[in-house]
């Protein structure tokens, strides 16, 4: 006792900072672990209210392994709390328990799309103060959107589309100032949109509910898309309220009195333009051809192909006068190029197709573009102008920018931004030039996602694509899965509309109307997604049931009805032999968009905004867990140089 109590000074000091220590420790672990403790609680006491068909939540049962480590289930960096719960198509069942998940202090993501979950959203949702994206589509939630969700302040995505909801558009959800997206469309949603403004909100849907009265102007900068299917819906961006009022008699007699002035006036302007015409004829044309005659001997690398573009544009000059104004120049592209340059670029033929042949023309100054030829172009000159100021609206990363048009009467060139890599097509069958090169999983997501925000943004601008395909999807050479679209809203130029379209794409309905919708794109997509999830090719005869929809028919009928059934049948072996669960259960939550996207009566067909929103969803899953971005940059520079030194010009 007396020798203890003689303890040396520095032994009675580290036992005091042992002491402190200890105490420290064991007062923090419970802080620490108290809040994981109450997540993993809330998380069991939701499963076990919740009847499932799947074995998903057999990690859940599993003693040893911590909430983090759940399927599903995602921590914050320290393990102290769920920040993600992502249960998409898990086959829950019945209601969403109320004071389960609304007891995840710190969730900021929330998936429970594509189940079969029924009642109403759960009103303690808006305890989730900290939820950013809540995507609960693809259910048969039902009743009123509960007004507080207006309390989840930090939402940035609300999707909410196609559910049974009822009743009307909260005014709470002008408290919503972080949001973004807001999906509400394919519901029974009921009453006047409310006048609020949610500055932030940049992407909205509340298409084919039941919404009526008139669009408050604040949301009128929405485009039609969002808003169609609400017959009882008016006002900008769709048709006025009130019909335009019958003239009256007044206005009648100034039109009267109008048109004799009118008709004098336009006997003098055809006068004036046909002596211009003559003129420029004869002081400007002549000189040029004889300039053209003479530059014949600098042109180095004519071919047949391109005598044709010459000597039509050459007739076309007769007819104008003026070569620099043949071109029409749309758009931010590089102007500094005439149809005489264009002419004597050297050209390389991509191909050749129904619509017309492509050329890459490179021009001297190091302009590259690409040239499509059109051939038996049915529309006037008229409506082909109109097309292109049309589709000249269509800008952004996923589109093929449209550069410039010639619309002489005898030819008819569009000219596009060139994409230096391959097309969709190339990549996943190969060319007659090179060998098919092998996307993973990742990337092919990515690309559909690319490819279903480009068509989005088209039928946003009010262009129908009508010849959705994979030779019409071009990879951006970043190598991320970035893509394009080329060749779109050609269609209409032409009579035979279904003709145009790829053999194996084409909507049963078009092969009867002759006319491409959104809806037929929408089936297209759904047979590119099928490709992607195959490889196999959308032309291939796999089955001899429906010639139009190879792909569709095989995979449908290959495809059980009990869980699994079918589906290894149909993926791509690559994808999986190398993609693992993870990639398996994406592509069953793809093969679920496509067949939705195949559907034969097109009013069944999914929303192309839902295809976009799933599809980012798991893109996001993937970035968020670490998957590595796609690499195949290298094996694109070896295709693409290995076919150029095969083309000939
Ligand atoms: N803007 C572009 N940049 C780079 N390559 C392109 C571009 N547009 C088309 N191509 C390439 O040229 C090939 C041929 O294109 P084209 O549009 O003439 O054929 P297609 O799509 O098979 O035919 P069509 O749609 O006329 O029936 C495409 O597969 C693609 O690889």
């Amino acid at each position: 006792m007396g020798a203890i109590l003689k303890q040396p000074q520095w032994f009675t000091g580290t036992f005091a900072v042992a002491v402190v220590v200890t105490v420290v420790v064991v007062l923090l672990i419970p802080l620490v672990f108290s809040d994981i403790a109450k997540d993993r609680d809330a998380l069991l006491d939701f499963i076990d209210q919740t009847p499932h068909t799947q074995e998903k939540f057999v990690t859940w049962r599993d003693n040893s392994k911590s909430v983090c480590e759940w399927k599903g289930v995602k921590c914050d960096s320290r393990q102290s709390s769920v920040i993600n719960l992502r249960l998409p198509g898990c086959g829950l069942l019945g209601k969403i328990p109320p004071l389960t998940i609304s007891r995840l202090a710190d969730l900021k993501v929330l998936s429970l799309r594509s189940n079969r979950l029924t009642g109403s959203i759960p009103s303690d949702f808006g305890n989730l103060t900290e939820l950013r994206q809540l995507y609960l589509q693809n259910n048969r939630l039902s009743g009123s959107i509960p007004v507080e969700v207006g309390n989840m302040t930090s939402l940035v995505h609300l999707h909410l589309s196609d559910n049974k909801l009822s009743g009307g558009i909260p005014e709470e959800f002008v408290k919503l100032v972080n949001l973004e997206k807001l999906f509400l469309d394919r519901n029974s949603l009921i009453g006047e949109i409310p006048s609020i403004n949610i500055p932030s909100l940049h992407y909205l849907n509340v298409s084919y509910n039941q919404l009526n009265g008139s669009v408050p102007e604040i949301w009128s900068k929405y485009p039609v898309s969002s808003f169609i299917g609400n017959l009882n819906l008016c006002g900008e961006p769709l048709p006025s309220c009130f019909p335009s009022p019958a003239p009256s008699p007044a206005d009648c007699d100034s039109h009267r009195s109008l048109s004799t002035g009118a008709i004098i006036g336009i006997i003098v302007a055809c006068i004036v333009f046909i002596i211009a015409v003559i003129l420029v004829i004869l002081f400007c044309v002549k000189p040029m051809l004889c300039r053209g005659a003479g530059n014949d001997e600098k042109t180095t690398e004519t071919q047949s192909t391109k005598d044709d573009v010459i000597s039509a544009g050459t007739s076309e000059m007769t007819g104008n006068g003026n070569n620099n104004k043949n071109l029409v120049f749309v758009g931010n592209g590089p102007q500094g190029y005439n149809l005489e340059d264009l002419l004597r670029a050297s050209a390389e033929v991509l191909g050749k197709g129904v619509l017309g042949t492509s050329y890459k023309a490179s021009m001297n100054n190091e302009t590259i573009v690409v040239v499509k030829r059109l051939k038996d172009v049915t529309a006037t000159r008229e409506e082909f102008e109109h097309q292109m100021e049309i589709l000249k609206n269509a800008k952004g990363n996923n589109v093929v920018s449209l550069l410039a048009y010639l619309n002489a009467r005898n030819e008819k060139l569009v000219i596009t931004e060139y994409i230096r890599s391959g097309s969709l097509s190339a990549f996943l069958h190969g060319t007659r030039e090179s060998s098919r090169v092998v996307l993973d999983w990742t990337t092919r997501v990515k690309i559909a996602l690319s490819a279903a925000k480009g068509l989005s943004l088209l039928h946003s601008v009010g262009i129908v694509h009508g010849d959705v395909k994979a030779s019409n999807i071009l990879l951006k050479p970043q190598a991320d899965g970035s893509a394009a679209w080329s060749d779109f809203g050609l269609w209409s130029l032409f009579k035979k509309t279904a003709l145009a379209m790829g053999p194996g794409y084409r909507a049963p309905e078009v092969v009867e109307t002759e006319k491409a919708t959104v809806q037929s794109d929408v089936y297209s997509f759904g047979v590119v997604l099928l490709e992607l999830l195959t490889g196999k090719a959308a032309n291939q005869a796999l089955t001899t049931t429906n010639s139009e929809s190879y792909l569709p028919s095989w995979v449908t009928s290959t495809v059980g009805e009990e869980e699994d059934e079918g589906i290894f049948a149909i993926f791509d072996t690559e994808l999986v032999k190398y993609g693992g669960a993870k990639a398996v259960n994406e592509m069953k939550q793809v093969l679920q968009i496509a067949l939705s996207c195949v559907a034969i009566t097109p009013s069944k067909r999914i929303a192309l905004n839902m295809v976009v929103s799933t599809l980012e969803e798991i893109v996001d899953g993937n970035n968020n867990s670490g998957t590595t971005s796609p690499s195949y940059l290298g094996d694109l520079k070896e295709t693409v140089e290995g076919s150029r030194l095969k083309f000939s010009f």
